[in-house]
């Protein structure tokens, strides 16, 4: 039997390079991890990835969005509704537009009109509070990745990175009790990881990725460039900091003269070097790194960054996780501390004034 507040909660998130929903389930109380359960992938067509790409950028009220609106939720309806047994739905939503300083961030898909069509009740904008209140409204994963950490029983400060479109590092000292307590987390965005590697392969080549980092591995890495990327000034602010997928578009430009194969390898590099860049805000050095999303799966961005840096970096499948569906089960997790009044963020994740439970429950429980 489940204990008393633990309920099965199915998260869906849907990234910043625009592949797909994953949907996971986790059974949790909002503080302890009590069992991992199903998952299920929903891939976007081409026909659909095009469509989203063509209203990045935008914010509510924008022309256009309808389209795309109908095809986000449509497509974690069809995921969603092929679970069972499912108390409360974690619905991300597909990130638009993020520029927490002045408009906003934008997480396409309505809530409350998806919680209609499931006959469940559903946890959605799950970043606008915490923005309204001086927070990046990201990266919100770390409240889960501390969770985590307790799961795997770390005893001393340990590290996750995902490697997605854009990458995000969430440094844990698991000795702390709750991870909205001083000096227990400390999170942002470390810089560009796939997405613009995406979008050179995708402009040069008409590839999605570059699959096993094969072409990056062909080429060199080209010194100047490299330099003039990590002039940028983001490297230099103190965390917490968040990016907007297209922060570092023209990271292109740098490149532009180079080979496919030395571009590819320069900006591997490049997302490399601003996770080394970004281990150096660690108040203390991390036992291990654990690498979650995507970049995992790039043989060659994953020794980039075991050259660059003092400690163990293993995907995070080595401690047991599932590193396709964390950011899944992060937001079905979520879910759950915003029905129950938990914190979501805190001044060490997102830069937040106070620790705060981002997030709007429609529908009954
Ligand atoms: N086998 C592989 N080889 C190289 N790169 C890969 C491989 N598999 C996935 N990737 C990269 O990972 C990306 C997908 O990563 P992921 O699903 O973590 O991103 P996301 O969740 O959309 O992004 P974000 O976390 O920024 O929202 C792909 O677009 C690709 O660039
Ligand atoms: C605004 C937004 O959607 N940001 C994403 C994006 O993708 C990676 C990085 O940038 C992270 O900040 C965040 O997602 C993860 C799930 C997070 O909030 O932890």
């Amino acid at each position: 039997m489940r204990e008393a507040r633990v309920i099965r909660a199915l998260g869906a998130m849907s990234g910043t390079s625009l592949d797909g929903v994953d949907a996971a389930v986790v059974e949790t109380d909002g503080e302890v991890i009590a069992a991992f359960g199903p998952v299920a992938y929903r891939a976007y067509s081409a026909d659909e990835q095009a469509v989203l790409r063509g209203v990045l950028g935008k914010w509510p009220g924008d022309d256009g969005l309808e389209e795309a609106q109908a095809l986000v939720e449509a497509a974690h309806h069809e995921v969603l509704s092929g679970f069972a047994d499912v108390d409360l739905v974690g619905f991300h939503g597909q990130t638009l537009a993020h520029d927490p300083e002045m408009r906003g961030t934008h997480q396409l898909g309505d809530g409350a009109a998806l919680s209609e069509r499931l006959g469940l009740p559903v946890v959605w904008d799950f970043r606008s509070a915490d923005v309204r209140l001086g927070g990046q409204g990201a990266p919100l994963a770390p409240f889960f990745h501390f969770a985590c950490a307790k799961w795997i029983g770390a005893s001393d400060p340990l590290a996750f990175l995902n490697l997605g479109g854009v990458g995000n590092l969430t440094w844990i000292d698991p000795s702390h009790a709750r991870p909205e307590d001083e000096g227990a987390l400390l999170a942002f965005d470390t810089g560009p990881a796939n997405a613009p590697i995406n979008d050179l392969v995708h402009a040069r080549l008409g590839l999605a990725y570059d699959k096993g980092g094969q072409l990056a591995a062909r080429g060199k890495v080209v010194d100047g460039a490299l330099e003039l990327f990590l002039d940028e000034p983001y490297f230099l602010k103190m965390p917490p900091k968040s990016l907007d997928r297209d922060a570092f578009a023209d990271m292109l430009e740098l490149v532009r003269e180079l080979d496919n194969a030395d571009a590819a390898a320069t900006m591997t590099a490049m997302a490399a070097a601003a996770v080394m860049r970004g281990m150096e805000h660690c108040p203390i050095p991390p036992a291990r790194l654990l690498v979650t999303g995507g970049g995992r799966h790039n043989p060659v961005m994953m020794q980039m960054l075991r050259a660059g840096l003092d400690c163990p970096v293993d995907p995070v499948e080595a401690v047991g996780l599932d590193g396709d569906m964390l950011e899944a089960q992060a937001f079905a997790f979520l879910a759950v501390r915003v029905a129950r009044g938990l914190p979501t963020s805190c001044p060490a994740t997102t830069g937040v004034r106070a620790a705060v439970g981002g997030g709007i429950l429609s529908g009954k429980r």
